[in-house]
């Protein structure tokens, strides 16, 4: 057992103000999270990067011209903090997600994990999408859109792993700041910086959130990635909730 297996309170969800999350997401989209690990879980947590038999594929970046850096896809089964963090932040991600959803008249989503992933898997998307990022010196991430599929479940996490600042504080990496952009149809995108310090995570939209407009609700779309690391390494835990076709 690893030491994040032994340590179910290692997310630390339960004092989170789910309505500020919704405020802020409707506000400026995207919720920041303060601590959703401690420092012990985010290194246990990437320590798991080094052990290739917990995921089902690593993508070089530059390959497919996301950028420069790594990632891999977690297997299932899952490790358990990340099964546990997609299981819980689930029910209260699909109630906001279900608000927005019935602004277009759209069909709710299902309000467990489980029901939705047998929604994905029932439509061929039947691989794990959790996946860990690893930036060095020099890499960044292209905006892009978390999109595997038909289905997408409308919202998504990432939890900064590593600590941002300057060697001589302690930090592992400098630059590699979490940037969304968000444009309006016909229009000219806004940039949004997301600071993040150890063990914080950001809530984003997959693809888009809804606005209010004069004649009703409208699409803003969404896109993230991450400006060039100029130091050291960092790491990202990235949860998204639908399964990969
Ligand atoms: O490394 C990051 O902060 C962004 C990760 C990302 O693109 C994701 O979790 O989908
Ligand atoms: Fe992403």
């Amino acid at each position: 057992m690893t030491a994040v297996a032994s340590r179910p309170q290692a997310v630390n969800l339960a004092g989170v103000d789910w309505t500020a999350v919704e405020d802020d997401l409707n506000g400026w989209g995207a919720a920041r999270l303060p601590g959703l690990l401690d420092p012990e879980a985010c290194a246990a947590t990437a320590s798991l990067y080094e052990r290739s038999e917990l995921f089902r594929s690593r993508i070089v970046m530059r390959r497919h011209g996301f950028g420069e850096g790594e990632y891999q896809y977690f297997a299932y089964p899952l490790p358990p903090l990340v099964a546990e963090l997609r299981t819980a932040a689930y029910p209260p991600l699909a109630r906001i997600a279900n608000r927005w959803r019935a602004r277009f008249g759209e069909p709710a989503v299902p309000e467990r994990l489980d029901s939705y992933l047998a929604d994905c898997h029932a439509v061929g998307q039947t691989r794990p999408t959790p996946l860990l990022l690893k930036y060095e010196a020099g890499d960044y991430n292209r905006l892009h859109q978390d999109l595997y599929g038909a289905l997408h479940f409308p919202l998504q996490i990432a939890v900064l792993l590593s600590r941002p600042g300057p060697d001589s504080e302690g930090g592992d990496f400098e630059g590699g700041s979490f940037v969304l952009t968000e444009q309006r149809p016909r229009s000219q995108s806004r940039a949004e910086v997301v600071p993040l310090a150890q063990g914080d995570a950001v809530i984003f939209p997959v693809r888009d959130r809804p606005a209010e407009g004069q004649r009703g609700p409208y699409r803003l779309t969404l896109r993230h990635g991450v400006s060039r690391i100029t130091r050291g390494r960092r790491l990202t835990l990235g949860v998204i909730f639908h399964d990969a076709a």
